[in-house]
């Protein structure tokens, strides 16, 4: 279920943070390539508009120079200065004089030609009227854009307003404020560019992109197909899909690695240590004589997020392995002390049997973890049985200075799963253990005619000889207690009594088998021995 879980939860952030990745490059290389567009179009429209104010102004000057001038109109001093202010000036193409709204004569010379006055399109600030597309009569040219102040008239090829560099593809268009375009470049759509001039907000149109500056009663206006923004789009997204299409490899990779992680037991176990998800569950030990309880077995449980319970038998070997033992020991002693500190307290024959791992006999740290988690609780280290396998006395030396410290410090010690292991009865006469817990594979072979039927009394004549005290595990019937009643053995734990309970059941059961047999006989060592 975790595992599916752990699978299911990677492939969706997987997912997720594919999609992000990309999507924010695909996102970001679009950001940037209709940005630089923007800027771009800014730029030529703002050149546009210099342009056309540059025009302008020097239309503007040369008109108010022909105001300011002395001479008889139409003379040939006056044309003569009109001449040389065309061909000095690169923005007029021709001057010309008007009299009572007619005019009289031109740069070219006098006209005997009828010609009115144009009205205007549009007027400056400081009075000058332009009119666009006027048809030159003298020329006979393309239509050219009139200038008139007071009795004078410029005519100017209308692109020169806009003669600026633009890149290709882009359409420039120089207006009027009021919207009559003065000029226009690479054939825009007119139309497209009186509304963008008009409108006072951004218009939508999917085919194009532009930008607007406006000085000075003139509008520029450049426009760019929208495939000019795909093309540099596509340049964009040259370059930051792949980033995209990196990072999003490089996050899968990490979490594909994580999740390896967190799928691999024995990350799954510090995990739960750390997230403090063992558990002990307590199987009561019981006086075969007497049938009173007067001890537990501490047994550990690994809770899964589903509430199902592990046995200690899928982890400990993999805790031992990796060094986490020590730890899982601590946490143990800790949530004993929790659990039973106030019966514990409150009945000082009463013990707890916890299980110390081969490493913590030979290393001695479990003792120390012991010591600490017991400090001022109350609870005597005669309540804490120490059960170590027969692994844990390999090294016999270190096992026996162990051994040694826990005696002095009052713990009780037994020897664990008595009987599968190789010890020998030379090698327990050295140690100085306190108990046998005789293995629950023997007690099954009680009242069998199973080969290994015997061995039972053999480690019970054995044990007695040592003078150990004798614990029986794994007792499920009647008949196997009263067998090992008949032989001396003190003590039984197993399923005929219970089995390993939580905390709140187990001092349940307690308090009721108290009520049925009070406390009158010892325990394998009384409190006095601290
Ligand atoms: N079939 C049957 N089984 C019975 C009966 N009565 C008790 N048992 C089971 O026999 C095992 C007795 O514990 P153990 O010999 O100390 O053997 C323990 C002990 O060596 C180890 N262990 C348990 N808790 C810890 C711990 O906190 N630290 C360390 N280092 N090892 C632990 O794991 C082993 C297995 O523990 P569990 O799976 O809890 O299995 C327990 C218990 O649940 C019975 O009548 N019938």
């Amino acid at each position: 279920m975790k595992r599916f879980r752990v699978i299911f939860v990677s492939i969706v952030l997987g997912v997720v943070v594919a999609t992000l990745s990309v999507g924010s490059m695909f996102y970001l290389s679009r950001y940037r390539a209709s940005n630089e567009e923007q800027a771009r179009l800014s730029l030529f429209a703002q050149r546009g508009l210099m342009r056309a104010q540059g025009t302008f102004n020097d239309i503007r000057s040369v008109l108010f120079t022909l105001n300011s001038l002395s001479v008889s109109p139409c003379t040939s001093e006056h044309i003569a200065v009109m001449r040389r202010l065309t061909s000095n000036t690169r923005s007029v193409d021709e001057i010309g004089y008007f009299e009572q709204g007619f005019l009289k004569c031109t740069s070219w010379g006098p006209t005997g030609e009828r010609i009115k006055q144009t009205p205007a399109d549009f007027v400056s600030e400081d009075g000058v009227k332009v009119t666009t597309r006027v048809l030159p009569l003298i020329t006979k040219g393309n239509p050219l854009l009139a200038s008139q102040y007071n009795a004078y008239n410029v005519l100017t090829v209308p692109e020169r307003f806009s003669d600026v560099i633009v890149e290709e593809g882009i359409q420039l268009v120089i207006a009027s404020d009021t919207g009559k375009i003065f000029s226009a470049q690479n054939a825009p759509d007119l139309h497209l560019a009186q509304k963008i001039i008009s409108a006072s907000h951004l218009i939508t149109d999917s085919s194009v992109l532009y930008a607007v500056e406006r000085s000075g009663g003139f509008v520029a206006v450049a426009i760019e197909p929208k495939r000019y923004l795909f093309q540099k789009l596509h340049e964009e997204d040259t370059l930051f899909l792949p980033i995209g299409i990196l990072m999003a490899a490089l996050v899968i990779g990490l979490m594909l690695f994580r999740m390896r992680n967190r799928l691999s037991p024995l990350d799954e176990l510090i995990a739960a240590i750390k997230r403090h998800q063992l558990v002990v569950h307590y199987q009561p030990i019981i006086e075969l004589a007497s049938g009173r309880c007067i001890g537990a077995e501490a047994l550990l449980r690994w809770q899964q997020p589903d509430g199902e319970l592990l046995r200690p038998g899928l982890f400990i070997p993999l805790a031992e392995e990796s060094d986490l033992i020590g730890d899982i020991t601590g946490q143990v002693i800790d949530m004993v002390v929790r659990d039973l500190q106030s019966l514990l307290v409150k009945d000082h024959s009463f013990y707890v049997a916890i299980n110390v791992s081969a490493d913590d006999v030979k290393t001695g740290r479990g003792l120390d973890t012991i010591q600490r988690a017991l400090a001022d609780t109350g609870i005597g280290n005669h309540q804490i049985l120490l059960e170590a396998t027969e692994r844990g006395f390999v090294d016999a030396t270190s096992a026996r200075l162990t051994l040694r410290r826990a005696k002095e410090l009052g713990h009780m010690v037994a020897i664990d799963d008595f009987g599968t292991g190789y010890s020998s009865l030379s090698s327990l006469q050295r140690l100085p253990l306190d108990a046998v817990k005789i293995d629950r594979i023997f007690i099954n072979t009680i009242g069998t005619n199973a080969p290994t039927s015997s061995v039972v009394s053999h480690i019970i004549t054995m044990a007695k000889t040592l003078q150990l005290s004798i614990f029986a595990e794994g007792v499920e019937t009647q008949s196997q207690a009263d067998y090992l009643r008949q032989l001396k053995v003190e003590y039984g734990q197993g399923w005929l009594f219970s089995m390993a309970i939580p905390v709140g059941e187990f001092i349940s059961y307690y308090l009721k088998n108290r009520e049925l047999y009070p406390l009158e006989s010892a325990s394998p060592r009384d409190e006095n021995s601290d």
